[in-house]
């Protein structure tokens, strides 16, 4: 297997909290990744950890083979935060063609950025006018505009609807298909289903790491909901 991120051992306090308490991974390159776990459990920690922009008490993490945050992967990861990073006072246009501005991409890239977001009609809407949904696939845009070799994606379907989802996750699956390595954090679990490998964190510790169809199996359960409530409650138990 072909590394894109490996994380070994990672403490992270936040606050006086010890949010990942030891926690080891390693996610293969060009796969979709879904990370999952309850409201708390550590997603967004490690995701900022993976990025870079988390302080960590010890461990490592590195992606593409460079510590975290370091310089060589400033233009190689792309990260979607939950809350819209995107400027409100520009156009959704706008904000695509400066981000990629900054990778020197011309503003044709920044349009399929747009399309694949499907944001085309309101592309010359302000951001402000935007809806919840269409902020957050605006954001998504500048995200992947810059051709990531690696994509974080903190929950990247929150508040859209069923065929939106449906048309992200495909381009993921394509992004995936031509060597992305793609990490997303969801609560959906017919997303999951759409995931090459699932990550499974429960109070900051890894509980399952394999397919969506071994995670079915070591559970002994037919779908993902039930799966998780198994090993989160057998994690529970054995805690
Ligand atoms: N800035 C902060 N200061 C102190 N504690 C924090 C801070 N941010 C998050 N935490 C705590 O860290 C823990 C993990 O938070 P995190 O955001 O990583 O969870 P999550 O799994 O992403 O949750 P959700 O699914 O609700 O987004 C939570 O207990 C949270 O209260």
């Amino acid at each position: 297997m072909d590394t894109a991120i490996e994380v070994t051992d990672l403490v992270v306090k936040r606050g006086k909290r010890v949010v990942l308490d030891g926690f080891s991974c390693v996610i293969p390159r060009g796969s979709v990744t879904g990370l999952l776990g309850p409201s708390g459990s550590g997603k967004t920690t490690l995701m900022r950890a993976i990025v870079g922009v988390q302080v960590v008490e010890s461990g490592g993490v590195t992606v593409l083979g460079h510590p975290a945050g370091s310089t060589p992967l400033r233009r190689k990861i792309g990260y979607l935060t939950q809350a819209p990073s995107v400027y409100a006072d520009l156009t959704v246009r706008e904000n695509t063609r400066y981000f990629a501005s900054l990778y020197r991409l011309k503003a044709a890239v920044a349009d399929e950025a747009i399309a694949a977001v499907g944001l085309t009609g309101a592309a010359g809407q302000l951001v402000a006018d935007l809806s919840g949904g269409q902020r957050s696939r605006a954001s998504l845009a500048c995200a992947i505009v810059g051709r990531p070799e690696v994509l974080v994606l903190d929950e990247p379907t929150v508040g859209q609807d069923p065929v939106l989802r449906d048309e992200l996750w495909d381009h993921f699956r394509r992004l995936a298909a031509d060597g992305t390595t793609v990490l997303v954090s969801s609560h959906v679990m017919d997303e999951a289903n759409r995931c090459d490998r699932l990550l499974l964190i429960r109070e900051g510790a890894l509980i399952a790491d394999d397919t969506p169809a071994g995670v079915k199996h070591a559970a002994g359960a037919d779908d993902l909901d039930q799966a998780f409530l198994q090993l989160i409650k057998r994690q529970a138990v054995a805690a």
